[in-house]
């Protein structure tokens, strides 16, 4: 099962200093500081030596100031390329974390709900069609058993890569928990995600799943919801589809249904029984 993941508080600031600092334009200012106040420490150093420095001291105590300087300003200069590498890769790491679910690659459920409610609210405001699609692994616990949980998870791996191939770029896919994933569909009326709902069943059925030779019998349940006036909350169309998906379970499994009041005049559309 994932795990929502948070970044810690200090790591953007820090990764913006680092940034900042790392630019090619920071490194060159501070190279250059590093060797201006090298060389003026040198130049003080022999003229507190020397007293009074002929023009040869003085060419000698500059070259010793750009050695030194070099010494100094290209391995600092190497560490914080090291620094800002390192930080962008936590970065990215972090960001993985706290938006895929890690082991199906797709969206997490806190990332899909942050994204979709903003979507909701501009399909609210504009009046836009949006749907919604919950998809639910059948008889999963049967193949935790029968096969092992490797199996499981290999399959659940599947089912998102199947799923996610039927999806235009818009459409946000992510596992929800479990073996149940949930699918947001911008400016889609209810008979398109009909559509893509039973698409997705078809290609899950037709999947050909085999775990060390033997075939292994994968089929998905999907209940369907549409935006329509009386949703205030985004919560409501998910119930919505779940109560679909509970009929589609209760239908015999591998199949779409519709929630209640989808298409006027049929209480619950049936694509395959
Ligand atoms: N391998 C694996 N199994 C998981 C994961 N998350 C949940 N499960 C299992 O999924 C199973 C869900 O079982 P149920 O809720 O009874 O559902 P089901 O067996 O699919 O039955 P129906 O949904 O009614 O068709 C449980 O055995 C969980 O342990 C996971 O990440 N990996």
């Amino acid at each position: 099962m994932h795990q929502d993941f948070d970044p810690p508080a200090w790591l953007p600031p820090l990764s913006r200093a680092v940034q900042a600092l790392g630019s090619p334009a920071s490194l060159s200012l501070l190279c250059a500081a590093v060797w201006i106040v090298t060389m003026a420490l040198a130049q003080g150093l022999v003229w507190l030596l020397l007293r009074a420095p002929d023009a040869d001291d003085r060419l000698l105590a500059g070259l010793c100031a750009s050695v030194c300087s070099l010494a100094i300003a290209l391995p600092l200069g190497r560490m914080l390329v090291r620094l800002v590498v390192h930080v962008e890769q936590s970065q990215r790491m972090l960001t993985r974390h706290a938006t895929l679910d890690s082991m199906t690659g797709i969206f997490n459920r806190r990332h899909f709900l942050n994204l979709v409610e903003r979507e909701w609210s501009l399909a609210r405001r504009y009046d836009t069609a949006c749907a919604l699609v919950l998809i639910d692994v059948d008889h999963f616990r049967k193949v935790n058993e029968g096969f092992g949980h490797l199996c499981g998870d290999l399959l659940l791996r599947r089912i998102a890569e199947a799923s996610a191939e039927t999806l235009r770029q818009a459409d946000v896919l992510a596992r929800f928990g479990g073996e149940e994933f949930i699918l947001f569909l911008p400016h889609t009326d209810p008979l398109g995600a009909l559509d893509v709902a039973e698409r997705i069943r078809e290609r899950v059925e037709a999947l050909n799943f085999a775990w060390n030779g033997r075939p292994v019998q994968v089929s998905v349940s999907l209940g369907v919801a549409a935006l329509h006036a009386e949703h205030i909350r985004l919560d409501q169309l998910i119930h919505e589809a779940d109560e679909a998906l509970q009929v589609a379970k209760t239908s015999g499994r591998n199949c779409v249904r519709a929630c209640a009041g989808l298409l006027p005049g049929k209480p619950s559309r049936i694509l395959k029984s």
